[in-house]
């Protein structure tokens, strides 16, 4: 559907977008991930054709008239600008016409949205009252009006509360068999959630990305978690020198073991504690979360230890 290719932007001596290449696909979900500053909406403000590259290519799998995107594409900004003093339905009349859309058809589709993103009652009422949520549903018709094929959403969900969130992931469910979607979001979770693909940018570059399911089973990996009252001497080294095991770790009482085979990880850690009279006071088997994985492809590192 498009396909980018070593793009790159920079504002004076910041790069904040440096050669990446992508492959967007029609029907997909795509997420692109990445911490503050990472390149997100620089990368989305050159897909809408809002800014322009400062080299590479942006290639659409469609003649496009005129070059303009803004039949092919929907975008919400992150802060999204409305004229509070008109009613939901005035504004989508309004930007339906302004896409081009004759009066009835802007009314037809608007109706229609209104009904979509749940703000069918409260399309006779100012924007100014409406709530986060509903606004940034509203904002979300308004990309909608001209039927896009692709609809870029930059952080759709990081400003609202858990309801207007909750609002706002469902309705993109609803919409993901409508048209594809590329949003944004610094929250693994969402990502996880609503999309099929997974890009990850840090520092204007793509680190990581892939379908849903294949990262998962690249970054997966199995943990033992046991916890016992006293800890014999050299105790780590012994557990660090067990079949298997590839890596331990210690907080206060808890130890974390990373091993490639559980159950026989498992029956040595039994026999340990048997072997030394350990009292042991937990024993679970953990599976790393994709949480990590971004963690380990950003090169995080916790500048507050909780503990
Ligand atoms: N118009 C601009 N002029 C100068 N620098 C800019 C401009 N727009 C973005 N930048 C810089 O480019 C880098 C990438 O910014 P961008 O807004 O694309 O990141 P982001 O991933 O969307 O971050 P956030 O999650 O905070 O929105 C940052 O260092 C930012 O300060």
């Amino acid at each position: 559907m498009i396909h980018i290719q070593s793009l790159q932007k920079k504002f004076q001596n910041i790069e904040a977008v440096s050669s990446i290449n992508l492959k967007l696909e029609e029907g997909q979900t795509i997420a692109l991930l990445g911490p503050n500053g990472a390149g997100k909406t620089t990368t989305f403000r050159m897909l809408s054709g809002l800014i322009k590259p400062t080299s590479g290519t942006i290639q659409f799998d469609q003649v496009i008239p005129n070059s303009d995107r803004r039949h092919y594409i929907g975008y919400l900004p992150q802060y999204p600008h409305f004229h509070g003093w008109m009613t939901g339905y005035e504004f989508l009349l309004l930007m339906g016409e302004l896409s081009g859309m004759t009066k009835a058809d802007a009314k037809e589709r608007a109706e229609l949205l209104l009904k979509k993103t749940g703000l069918a009652e409260a399309k006779h009422k100012r924007i100014n009252g409406y709530s986060g949520g509903m606004k940034q549903r509203l904002g979300i018709a308004q990309a909608m009006i001209h039927q896009p094929k692709l609809l870029i959403l930059d952080e759709p969900v990081s400003s609202l509360d858990p309801v207007g969130r909750r609002d706002v992931l469902n309705l993109l469910k609803t919409l993901k068999s409508e048209t594809t979607i590329l949003f944004s979001t610094h929250i693994l979770s969402d990502a996880e959630e609503i999309s099929d693909y997974l890009v990850v940018m840090n520092q204007g570059k793509i680190v990581e990305q892939g379908q849903v399911h294949d990262l998962e089973k690249k970054y997966q990996k199995q943990i033992i978690k046991f916890g016992v009252d006293e800890q014999p001497e050299d105790f780590i080294q012994i557990l660090e020198a067990l079949p298997y095991v590839k890596q331990v770790k210690q907080e206060r009482n808890y130890y974390y073991l990373e091993t490639t085979d559980v159950t026989a990880t498992r029956e040595a850690i039994l026999a340990l504690v048997a072997d030394k009279h350990l009292a042991l006071n937990h024993f679970s088997i953990e599976k790393t979360t994709l949480e990590e994985m971004f963690l380990e492809v950003i090169g995080f590192e916790a500048t507050i230890d909780p503990a």
